[in-house]
């Protein structure tokens, strides 16, 4: 049967694997995140993720989320938002859009900071 809240291990399309634990009783949970990709000029490590879901009584099958990675390894930090959707076979998929910033180093390069796209999760095998 599909579980009723996001934690447990997630992997996206770019091969990103994700950890999450249960959420506390307003919806806040804790988690790690080993990105597959970067644009960081150093090594890829795992970076803690804070967030929060609706529902954590698990009344409903498809609510809402979000969590903030803060990149261990980079000055940046990604912002996710997204959805969760379960299947007629019970099959779960987060559907997300995320909010790349990374540090600049003048006020004028504010403009070329924050990058935008979509990721897609499902349970790891
Ligand atoms: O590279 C980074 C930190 C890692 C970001 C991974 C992204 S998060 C959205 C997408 N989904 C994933 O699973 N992985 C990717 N930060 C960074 C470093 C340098 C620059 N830069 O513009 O130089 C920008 C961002």
């Amino acid at each position: 049967p599909a579980q009723s809240s996001l934690a447990g291990t997630w992997v996206n399309e770019l091969g990103s694997k994700m950890v999450l634990n249960p959420p506390d009783d307003s919806g806040q949970f804790t988690g790690s995140y080993l990105t597959a990709v970067s644009a960081a000029q150093k090594p890829i490590r795992v970076s803690p993720l804070v967030g929060a879901q609706h529902d954590p009584k698990g009344a409903e099958e498809e609510y809402t989320f979000g969590f903030l990675v803060n990149w261990s390894f980079s000055d940046s930090i990604a912002a996710f938002a997204g959805q969760r959707f379960v299947d007629a076979e019970g099959k779960e998929t987060l559907e997300t859009t995320w909010l790349l910033r990374q540090k600049v180093e003048s006020h004028g390069d504010d403009w070329e900071a924050t990058r935008v796209g979509r990721n897609v999760f499902t349970r790891a095998a």
